[in-house]
Parts: C-alpha cells; structure tokens; sequence
C-alpha cells in the first residue's frame, strides 16, 4: 500500500504539490491524472526517494522509500523511461539491476522475455533504443526485483496501440495477483480502461479522487435521447413533467433512461438512440481540473 500523507512540496516559494493526501491499495490499478506541470512526477520522486518533501510524507508498506532494505525488491520505480544510461544494452541495464538486487541471470531473460525485447534488440545499446523499446525496458527494469508495489510514470508514452494493450494486460494481471499499481497520465484515454481508482490532480492540488465507477455517477449526467418522431418525444417528456432541451439530433432530458424509456413506452414511441450523457471521463477531466489548468504563466513560474 502506498499512503501519501498531506505532501507539499515546493521550490523556492513555488508550490509544485500542495498539501496532496491519497492511498494505493493493493490489488488496485490507481491512476493519478492531470494536465502538464499539475505535479505528477515531483510527487513520484518523492515517492522513490529521489527529492525530499517539504512537508508531509509518503510511505509505501510503512515505511519511506529510503527506508526499505533493497527497495527494488519491494516497488518497481520507472520514472523516465529515457534516463538510462545511453551506452549500455538493454541486457546491460537489467543485468547491473539484477546483481544489485543479487537476482540470478535467469531473471534478466524472464524480463526481457515478459516486455517482448529480443535477443538481438537487448544487445542493441539504449541510445539507439526508440521511446516504446526505452518504456518496455524501464517496465523490465522496475518488475525485475518481483515487488508488490509498482509506480510508473507517463508508462504509456511512445508505446504503440498494441504496446499500450499489452500494458494494460501486465498491469492489470499484476494487480490482479495484489499488486498495488500507480501510474501516472496526463491523457484519460489512455488510462481510462487501466485504472481502477483515480486521483486527478491540478496546479499541484488534488480536485478528485476515488473510484472510477463513483466519480462518474457523481455526475448529474442525464439522458440522451433520439426517437423517429423526436418533437412528439419531446412534448410527451415534457407533459410528463421532465426537463427537456434539445441535443444535436435528439434531445437531453433531465432523468434516468429508464424514465426516458418508460415515457416513450407509454406513449408507443419508438427510439433510436438512448443512452446515459457521462460526457465520458475526459469530460470530467478537463470539467474538474478547468479552473486548474497552468494557463495563467505569472503563477507557473517557479522562483
Ligand atoms: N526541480 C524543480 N525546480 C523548480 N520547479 C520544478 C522542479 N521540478 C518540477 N518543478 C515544477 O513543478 C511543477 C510540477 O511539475 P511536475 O513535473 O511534477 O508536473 P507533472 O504533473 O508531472 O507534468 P507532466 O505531465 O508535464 O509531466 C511544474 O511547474 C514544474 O516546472
């Protein structure tokens, strides 16, 4: 489990993570989304250890990251898929990882296998590497020690439709065996059919966080709904009593589908269209995190 605990972090007087507090779970695929510069990686990396907090505390299993006696063997950390050392193989990097961590070399072909690096491809050095091939060796490269705990910054970056899929397959196995997985993303889409839990986050400041099934039907969503007669639609949904404006094609109407239904059942109306207006998660998104946005750039501007 990974439990940040009121994290602020700040440069010189800028505010990059603002009092931030949220829990992991394991078995849990937990999604932290928000636009650029919202404050993602800087609480990743204190996360991992790399820059401390200025106030507040992140703890994973208990204990801060520095703390944790060989921590590649309890979370797997890939934060910037191109800051290996550009030189090396990629066999070359796992294999530095492996006898860090004492795993035998077996371990590295288990990865190299699991990540789809070939034989040759794992000789190639990591400059010549494109950005999917650098991402599926930091993903080799954080499951190498076999830890419970997964944190993965912007993972999907510069993987191809099929590569996006087949993490979303790894990830969700791994946190089907109670793996506790935060992934980082600024693109909804991409995590919107990974993550279990959400945490949405904007100019450093949480504006949403639980499941994703919740933070949906918090919305007051409504109806969307076509028929052939749509005007006779529209009056027989008024005369019932119900919200009606117009929608494109169709109408939106204030209600559930199955009063929707109900109305243009009773009234013998046959329909074409009718569904729930979720606006879908990237409607939520840019809804919850508008007045967040780092558009105004006297405020972006770190001292
Ligand atoms: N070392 C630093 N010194 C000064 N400011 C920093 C430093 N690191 C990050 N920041 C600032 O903190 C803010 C948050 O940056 P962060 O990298 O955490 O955002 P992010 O959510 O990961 O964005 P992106 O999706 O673009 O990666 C940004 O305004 C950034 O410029």
């Amino acid at each position: 489990m990974i439990e940040v605990i009121g994290l602020t972090k700040s440069y010189g007087g800028f505010l990059a993570v603002d009092d931030v507090s949220f829990t992991c779970q394991p078995g849990r695929v937990t999604g932290f989304l928000g636009p650029n510069g919202a404050g993602k990686t800087t609480t990743m990396r204190v996360m991992a250890g790399l820059t401390p907090a200025t106030r507040g505390k992140i703890t994973i299993g208990g204990l801060a990251y520095r703390d944790i006696p060989n921590p590649g063997r309890h979370v797997g950390v890939l934060l910037d898929a191109s800051a290996q050392h550009a030189g090396r193989t990629g066999r070359e990097v796992l294999m530095i990882g492996a006898k860090t961590m004492g795993l035998p070399e077996s371990r590295v072909d288990e990865m190299l296998a699991l990540v789809s690096l070939t034989p040759t491809e794992a000789k190639r050095r990591v400059r010549n590497y494109s950005l999917g091939m650098r991402q599926r060796l930091g993903i080799a490269h954080a499951l190498l020690g076999d830890p419970s705990v997964l944190v993965l910054d912007e993972p999907a970056n510069g993987l191809d439709p099929a590569g996006i899929r087949w993490m979303r397959d790894l990830l969700k196995q791994y946190a089907d065996r109670g793996g506790t997985v935060l992934l980082s993303s600024h693109l909804l889409n991409e995590v919107e059919l990974i993550a279990d839990e959400m945490i949405l986050i904007g100019r450093g400041k949480i504006v949403a966080q639980g499941d994703k099934k919740s933070l949906l039907a918090e919305r007051d969503g409504g109806t969307l709904v076509t028929a052939v007669d749509t005007p006779a639609l529209g009056s027989a949904l008024a005369d019932a009593g119900l919200e009606v404006t117009p929608a494109g094609e169709g109408l939106m109407v204030a209600a559930t589908t199955l009063q929707v239904g109900q109305v243009a059942a009773d009234r013998q109306l046959v329909l074409t269209d009718l569904r729930a207006a979720d606006g879908g998660l990237e409607n939520l998104f840019l809804e919850l995190t508008s007045d967040t946005q780092r558009d105004d750039i006297t405020q972006g501007a770190p001292a």
